[in-house]
């Protein structure tokens, strides 16, 4: 199967697909296989991080594709995250480096700061989450505005060539564009039917900045929250309009944000899924029924790491 992928424009002048391909929890064989299916199927973007733990089986699986012949490089849009424990000047461009090394890439086409929060850091430069007796992560004082300098660095380098942010408020990424020179292309973060970040998407359009919709499923099988997480894939009204539309309930979710021009990332270790995800690219949602869909939105955020809430840059205490 062959779909066209269109893509969105970003303020350099580059351009990213408006699917890709989510990487998390997914490791070994597995990965491997995913992103292989996932590159033969037709997506081109593919969203990975050093924090996922996996980055040298997703690069074995792009080289696989790319020795191939299904796919060449210039066509990848390669998508990779500054991990929290990184963030101090000194340590990005090791960070990155160690990523293009872990992928067997020269370049990404783009490099995410994963958090606005740093995490104290470890001598063997390991992406972890190191908590203390309580279990609440350990907090690093770094500003992310310094650490975005060192990323701009990075890009001069010509070891990128955008960066962009992920989990950012809007007071953050105001201060942000107040001080860069590079602006981010992106602000990564939690969208979906039941946080359509409206005004979100709204602050970034005015700054020349494109949404990237993570969890855009609603993470099914990754709750933090069992108990009070709603399952937006057993959303009544979206099944309803999956039925009138001959789709499935993952299909209208999807497009009702590729609508928007939002690129989306979901992540699937099953070819079936994967094909499915693309394929909610080949047909349109009517007028009225993306309006029904807004009115679904119940601000749920399903990704939270409370086990952060305290450190000073938790980007979660104002709405958004
Ligand atoms: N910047 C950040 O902080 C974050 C970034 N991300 C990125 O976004 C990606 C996607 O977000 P993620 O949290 O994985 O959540 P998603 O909303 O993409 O949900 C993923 C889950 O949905 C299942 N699934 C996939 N397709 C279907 C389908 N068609 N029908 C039913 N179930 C389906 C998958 O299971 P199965 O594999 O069995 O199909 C998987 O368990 C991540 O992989 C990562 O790359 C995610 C979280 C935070
Ligand atoms: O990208 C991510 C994947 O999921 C993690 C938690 O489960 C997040 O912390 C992280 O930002």
């Amino acid at each position: 199967m062959s779909v066209k992928i269109s893509a969105v424009p970003l303020n350099n002048g580059y351009e990213m697909p408006l699917i890709g391909f989510g990487t998390a929890n997914a490791y070994n064989d597995e990965i491997i296989r995913a992103v292989g299916d996932a590159i033969e199927a037709g997506y081109r973007h593919i969203d990975g991080a050093s924090f996922y733990a996996n980055e040298v089986e997703v690069g074995r699986a792009i080289r696989q594709k790319m020795k191939d012949e299904i796919v060449d490089r210039k066509d990848l849009f390669v998508v990779s995250k500054l991990w929290c424990t990184f963030m101090s000047p000194g340590l990005v461009e090791p960070a990155l480096r160690r990523t293009l090394t872990d992928l067997q890439l020269n370049y990404l086409d783009l490099y995410v700061m994963h958090w606005p929060m740093a995490f104290e850091e470890n001598a063997d430069m390991i992406p972890n989450i190191p908590q203390d007796e309580n279990g609440l992560v350990k907090c690093k004082d770094v500003d992310y505005v310094e650490t975005w300098k060192s990323m701009e660095s990075c890009v001069r380098h010509g070891l990128v060539r955008s960066i962009g942010v992920s989990n950012f408020n809007s007071q953050q990424l105001k201060r942000l564009l107040d001080h860069c020179s590079i602006k981010p292309v992106t602000n990564q973060v939690e969208v979906h039917v039941y946080l359509n970040q409206k005004p979100m998407i709204d602050l970034c359009r005015q700054s020349g900045i494109v949404v990237t919709a993570y969890g855009p499923l609603g993470r099914p099988g990754l709750s933090q929250d069992p108990v009070n997480d709603p399952v937006l894939l057993d959303d009544p009204i979206i099944k309803e309009m999956a039925v009138k539309y001959g789709r499935t309930v993952a299909q209208i979710l999807l497009r009702y944000l590729t609508m928007q021009g939002l690129p989306v990332i979901p992540k699937s270790s099953n070819r079936a899924r994967i094909l499915e995800n693309l394929s909610s690219l080949e047909f349109d949602l009517a007028a009225e029924d993306m309006a029904t869909i807004d009115a679904l939105n119940r601000d749920h955020r399903y990704l939270k790491n409370e086990w952060a809430s305290h450190h000073p840059h938790y980007p979660f205490h104002i709405p958004y």
